[in-house]
């Protein structure tokens, strides 16, 4: 959720260009520490309908898939068919956008008029005194189905290329969604049936202004996602996500034109617990401005989701319990400072 950024404070922006200490309230104990560690590179172009692979070619890539999503819950996707050229056009809108000056930002804050706050420019919402800031400001939008955009908020020349960009994303995430169930062993739609096909689309382009002190803040703070799919266009430059795996922070490489794949917390319960919804984090830098853009998919708001019958038995019990709304879930426990998917567990 966004809220402009508050006039009697000072916003990150303004403390990075001055090269503040960060204040209190957004100070987080061991923030840049992560080391390196494996991050699997999968080329998804083998489960594009137009590829005849070999089918030992396939099955093995089903085989990483499925190993991929279980263990560290993410990877990197390569072959995904998005060409080098556009995926920089899109770096280079969120660019554009970032220099804009703050009142033009703020053109893009939702307005009272705008019934739906989420929208928009703007940063954390402040629900609790305890809560940590995050170092960073973002544009949040719906891009998906189009009857739920708000056009008003979204920058010049985002519309054009924003939209392209979904579409295409939105054909990966179909091709992910049958490759994961087969390499699961269940029938390719088990996903998207629970999905529906007006599931929605979420788009969040993150800023993270360069930190006086990157080991007292984190850009965003360890959380899992609560979509069923989330795809991340990685700055093309900086480092700064880190991934929780085998209890250590892990550093996700630059790979420039590579689109990271990260499970969601629904997916996590519609394969009964099989595949994991990582914990990751972005961290900041002393040096340089870091952006990214993450597309978020998650299941129509009135469906029922859970975990798909078929991998359910009496080895694996089903693990949780069927919901609607996990959105609603999700922003609730975020308040009271739970982990949302632990609520569900039977
Ligand atoms: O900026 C990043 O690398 C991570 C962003 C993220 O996790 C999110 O927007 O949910
Ligand atoms: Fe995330």
């Amino acid at each position: 959720m966004s809220v402009c950024p508050p006039d009697s404070t000072k916003n990150v922006l303004q403390m990075s260009i001055d090269g503040d200490e960060p204040p209190r309230a957004y100070v987080v104990e061991g923030s840049a520490i992560g080391g390196a560690g494996q991050i699997p590179i999968i080329d998804v172009g083998v489960f594009l309908p137009s590829s005849s692979p070999e089918p030992e070619v396939l099955e093995s890539e089903l085989g990483k898939l499925r190993s991929a999503l279980a263990k560290e819950g993410c990877f990197q996707a390569i072959g995904h068919g998005i060409s080098s050229s556009f995926m920089d056009k899109i770096r280079e809108i969120a660019k554009e956008f970032f220099e804009l000056a703050e009142e033009e930002k703020q053109k893009y804050c939702p307005s009272d008029e705008d019934n739906d706050k989420f929208q928009g420019y703007g940063n954390d919402v402040v629900v609790s005194q305890k809560q940590v800031l995050d170092w960073n400001y973002r544009i949040f939008l719906q891009v998906f189905p189009h009857h739920s955009r708000k056009l008003n908020l979204w920058p010049n020349g985002f519309r054009e290329i924003l939209e392209e960009y979904v579409d295409n994303i939105k054909l990966v995430m179909e091709v992910l969604y049958k490759a994961i169930a087969k390499s699961l062993n269940i029938d390719e739609d088990s996903f998207l049936k629970q999905l529906g096909d007006q599931s929605p689309m979420n788009a969040r382009l993150n800023f993270y202004p360069p930190c006086s002190r990157p080991d007292l803040v984190l850009g965003v703070k360890a959380h899992t996602d609560g979509s069923a799919l989330t795809i991340l266009l990685q700055d093309k430059e900086m480092e700064g996500l880190q991934v929780f795996i085998d209890d250590k922070w892990v550093k996700v490489p630059v790979l420039p034109y590579a689109l990271i794949v990260n499970l969601g917390d629904q997916m996590e319960i519609m394969s009964n617990g099989i595949l994991k919804s990582p914990l990751h984090r972005a961290v900041t830098n002393s040096e340089r401005m870091r952006i990214s853009l993450a597309i978020f998919q998650i299941p129509e708001i009135e469906r029922e989701i859970g975990p798909v019958e078929g991998l359910v038995d009496e080895e694996r019990p089903k693990k949780y319990k069927n919901i609607k709304n996990y959105g609603a879930i999700n922003y609730e426990c975020y308040q009271k400072g739970i982990v949302p998917i632990d609520t569900l567990k039977i």
